[in-house]
């Protein structure tokens, strides 16, 4: 058996009384694609930051090819959520996609024909070429998100960690970005660690889903975990799974479409885990 690019072993994380989730034991293969879900608060985030070594477990042991997570490691890329750049950034939209190979030196005086022929390729892959010479802080939400899909994808990252990839974009670059994050698992060997409310953009990618609820966790492929029996066993309501034309909808006593449930209170379910087929 190969080494796992991540490795988790009895991990926790708590903050003061509150645990959000512990006795975590997963082993991510190269190319494997998790989708993580859960309710606000559950703990997503925090996961991600672990595997960035950004946030320290309370217990046992995260690794990164049989390494402890370190930060600012190259074999890493992230997609964080989004936020707008500021308007004054001084980078133009194929600097932002370089830097994700030439790392944060400022003052290159020389970029290699290569680079540039991996930042023109990924610009194209996310439907970018067009505002590639643009500053980025004139950019909308969602251009601003692909060039950061891009620049993830540039080092070609040994894991790759995306926090809500599709959030702000149109469903052709929704599925455009999806894409593309499964062909970096499938054709480059990444493991993908996808954070998402919404698992139906992705379903066909997913390898496993990894859902957090409640300080616990399930693990398991889409028909093991997203089952009426197991997820109303983990919010300890009765939540129903319906199945249709491959897509999902979760609904639960305390759901309102488009609320989304809080973890801390256990009132209300997530939203859009998936909405029904169009
Ligand atoms: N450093 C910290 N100290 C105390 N509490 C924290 C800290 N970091 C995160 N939390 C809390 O941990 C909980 C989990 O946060 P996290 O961002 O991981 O949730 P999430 O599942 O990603 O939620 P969302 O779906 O809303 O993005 C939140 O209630 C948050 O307030």
């Amino acid at each position: 058996m190969p080494e796992p690019v991540i490795r988790l072993r009895s991990a926790e994380v708590s903050f003061g009384p509150r645990t959000l989730w512990k006795d975590l034991d997963l082993d991510i293969s190269e190319g494997e694609f998790i989708a993580v879900l859960g309710p606000n608060g559950a703990g997503k985030s925090t996961f991600l930051k672990v595997l960035l070594g950004l946030q320290r477990l309370t217990a046992g042991r995260a690794e990164i090819l049989g390494r402890p997570v370190s930060r600012g490691s190259s074999r890493v890329g992230y997609i964080p959520q989004q936020h707008a750049l500021p308007p004054e950034t001084p980078l133009r939209a194929r600097d932002l996609v370089a830097l994700g190979i030439e790392g944060h030196r400022f003052g290159i005086p020389f970029r290699s024909a290569r680079t540039r022929a991996v930042v023109q390729d990924l610009l194209e892959r996310v439907g970018a070429s067009r505002y590639a010479d643009q500053p980025v802080g004139v950019l909308s939400g969602g251009e601003q998100q692909r060039l950061r899909a891009a620049q993830a994808l540039a080092g070609s990252p040994a894991a790759l960690l995306c926090d809500e990839p599709l959030h702000s974009l149109d469903l052709h670059h929704q599925r455009a970005i999806a894409d593309l994050i499964k062909d970096q698992a499938s054709e480059h060997g990444s493991a993908v660690v996808f954070v998402t409310h919404e698992i139906n953009p992705v379903i066909e990618h997913v390898d496993r889903v990894l859902y957090f609820a409640r300080g616990q966790y399930r693990i398991g492929s889409v028909e093991d975990v997203m089952r009426t029996e197991v997820l109303s066993e983990l919010y300890d309501s009765p939540v129903e799974v319906i199945r249709h034309k491959g897509r999902l909808l979760v609904m639960g006593d305390h759901i309102e479409a488009g609320h989304e449930h809080d973890a801390s209170t256990g009132h209300g379910l997530p939203y859009g885990v998936g909405e029904m087929a169009r």
